[in-house]
């Protein structure tokens, strides 16, 4: 059997489009165009390379960007008193900061300084709070991304055993709050977690979220399982270059995988289209303006 290819890129693509769409809309019949605001505090080149490729998606689809880049030894009121300056600003409808932080930031302080109207990462705590009690949020773009490309792909998820490795903040826990709204049956694995290869055997879904690369064994999964590699890891080659692989060993994998998401060109592009599509709809929201469907969750 060869899996499906989850084509993310493509997928984010056509998300794109209709984003693009809204936003055009939006200048047309109001005059508005949507803001997105993203802070990067220290020099991570990784960092630095997804903050570009965020701008340029960005004026893409129509939106106006701004970049805050703030030198690594920021100081916590600095980097407090923007975030203010950005809740107050009419013109920005969306406000990322770029984790991880350097050390010396209280990255729960920053990150729930934000509006949480304006929390397009879905990182708020009241954002949590309400994804995770079933209510109407802000949802994080990565695990949403996943989300939509598992409906694409399994239909209705009701009744799925979905093993989610890795428990984040940011990916894992956000992931299985919605696969459990979705009425999946949810396990998150984690570090301590013993005969990990067992549960991701029952698994009738599975998100890696680890960190680590080609860390799920292409003999761990059920034939015919649906596989979300959302791990962004470079490794180095023999030839001294690198290249960039998830979570995965997608080449085993896709032999016993019923589909599943490549790296690159899976959950990355998707976390962005969804970025986009959160700041549209934050910008409905607060001019009080019925909110695009099928944009978001
Ligand atoms: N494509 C995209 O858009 C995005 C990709 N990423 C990528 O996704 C991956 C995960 O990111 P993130 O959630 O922030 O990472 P974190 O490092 O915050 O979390 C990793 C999780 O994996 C768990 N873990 C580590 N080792 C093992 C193990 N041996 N067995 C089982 N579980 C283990 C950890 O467990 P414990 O809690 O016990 O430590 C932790 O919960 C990274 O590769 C990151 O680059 C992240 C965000 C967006
Ligand atoms: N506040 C905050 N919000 C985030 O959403 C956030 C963050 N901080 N910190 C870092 C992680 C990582 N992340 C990615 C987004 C897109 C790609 C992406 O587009 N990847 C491309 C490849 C990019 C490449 O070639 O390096 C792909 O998978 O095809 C990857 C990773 C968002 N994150
Ligand atoms: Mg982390």
């Amino acid at each position: 059997m060869t899996a499906r290819i989850i084509d993310g890129k493509a997928f984010a693509a056509v998300l794109l489009e209709s984003v693009a769409e809204h936003v055009s809309h939006l200048k047309q019949t109001q005059g508005i165009t949507p803001g997105l605001a993203v802070v990067l505090v220290g020099e991570d080149p990784a960092s630095q390379v997804y903050v570009r490729s965020k701008g340029q998606r960005t004026v893409e689809v129509g939106m106006h960007s701004y970049e805050y880049r703030l030198p690594a030894d920021t100081l916590e009121a600095e980097l407090l008193a923007l975030i203010e300056q950005l809740n107050l600003d009419p013109s920005v409808n969306g406000i990322l900061v770029q984790l991880p932080l350097p050390q010396h930031l209280d990255e729960a302080l920053v990150i729930n300084a934000i509006d949480p109207s304006k929390d397009v990462d879905g990182f708020h705590i009241s954002n949590a709070g309400l994804l995770a009690t079933g209510q109407r949020a802000m949802v994080p773009c990565t695990p949403l991304g996943c989300l939509m490309m598992l409906r694409e792909y399994c239909g209705n998820l009701a009744g799925l055993h979905a093993v989610v490795i890795g428990r984040s903040n940011i990916v894992g826990k956000p992931m299985a709050q919605l696969l459990l709204n979705e009425s999946c049956t949810v396990t998150v694995a984690h570090s301590r977690t013993r005969n990990l290869p067992d549960f991701v055997n029952g698994a009738d879904i599975v998100v890696a979220a680890v960190g680590r690369p080609l860390f799920v064994k292409g003999e761990w999964l059920k034939t015919g399982a649906t596989v979300i590699d959302v791990g962004i890891n470079r490794i180095e080659q023999g030839d001294g270059t690198t290249r960039l692989v998830g979570d995965v060993d997608y080449d085993a994998a896709k032999d016993i995988a019923g589909a599943i998401t490549p790296v690159p060109g899976g959950v990355g592009p998707m976390t962005i289209a969804c970025l986009l599509a959160n700041t549209v709809a934050a910008c409905c929201r607060v001019h009080f303006l019925p909110e695009p469907a099928g944009l978001t969750a």
